[in-house]
């Protein structure tokens, strides 16, 4: 049995363009607090000593991600952006783990985190790191659901008003955040098998790991963390950092 340390990766995932955000620009690259969001969610993960090294997925031809990473310490950037969150991820796993510096073995952990959750508290990532190693499963933050849920009925035409189709209960739901913990190799194989079989439904990587069987440990999360989606998530965002930033 071996009891060397645990080496530890984190996986940014930043090859989105932000349609919802309604930027001109791919949402990551916004400035929040004088500083690109990209740049704050690397600086969250990189926060944590544990994290031997950040690799940030951006698609091919992005022209902002150099200048927004400049001079952050064991961070790089690679061109492996896919068509949905999921396969950008994929493309991460397979270049890190092909790097010939070998700088990804299947049985390191890697932690995989939004571009566009810059608020990640240290407390919570700690939190998540300390989980999944005592527990030797992968795991993700979360937070328990704490409004009524509503399902609506499907619309039929564009401009409907959208109605109630029934209350859900919200006993037992809890909402998924990022980072999310897993083993390099159990992540990749996880993937592979979900996206061959249905790539819409896997928006996480919890979700591709339960496909495969496991059951990735909840843990606690922050409202800190919350993701930066719609136009006024910016403001929002920026208030949240004020103090840190
Ligand atoms: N093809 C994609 C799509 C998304 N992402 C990344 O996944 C994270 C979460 O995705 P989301 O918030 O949905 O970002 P976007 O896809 O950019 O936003 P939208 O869905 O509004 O276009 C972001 O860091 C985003 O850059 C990615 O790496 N590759
Ligand atoms: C991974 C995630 O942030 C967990 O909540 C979320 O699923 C990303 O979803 P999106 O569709 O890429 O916004």
């Amino acid at each position: 049995m071996s009891f060397s340390e645990p080496r530890i990766f984190a996986i940014v995932p930043a090859g989105g363009v932000g349609a919802r955000a309604g930027t001109g620009q791919p949402k990551q690259y916004r400035l929040l607090c004088g500083q690109p969001m990209l740049r704050l969610a690397v600086c969250a993960l990189l926060a944590d000593a544990r994290i031997r090294q950040v690799r940030v997925a951006v698609a091919a031809d992005d022209p902002h991600a150099e200048g927004a990473l400049r001079d952050l310490p064991r961070t790089t950037c690679r061109p492996c952006g896919g068509p949905t969150r999921a396969h950008t991820v994929l493309g991460a796993l397979h270049d890190a783990l092909n790097d010939c510096d070998g700088a990804l073995l299947p049985t390191d952990w890697v932690l995989v985190h939004d571009a566009a959750r810059p608020g990640l508290p240290a407390d919570a990532l700690a939190r998540l790191i300390d989980a999944c190693l005592r527990h030797d499963l992968g795991g993700l933050l979360a937070e328990p659901v704490a409004d009524t849920v509503k399902r609506a009925t499907p619309q039929q035409h564009a401009g409907e008003p959208v109605r109630v189709m029934q209350s859900v209960s919200r006993e037992a739901l809890w909402l998924a955040q990022t980072p999310q913990m897993f083993r390099a190799g159990a992540l990749l194989a996880a993937l592979e098998a979900a996206l061959a079989d249905d790539s819409a439904a896997i928006t996480d990587e919890a979700s591709a790991m339960e496909r495969a069987g496991h059951q990735p440990l909840l843990v606690a999360g922050s409202l800190l963390n919350r993701k930066v989606t719609w136009p006024e998530d910016f403001d929002i965002m920026e208030r949240l950092l004020g103090p840190r930033a």
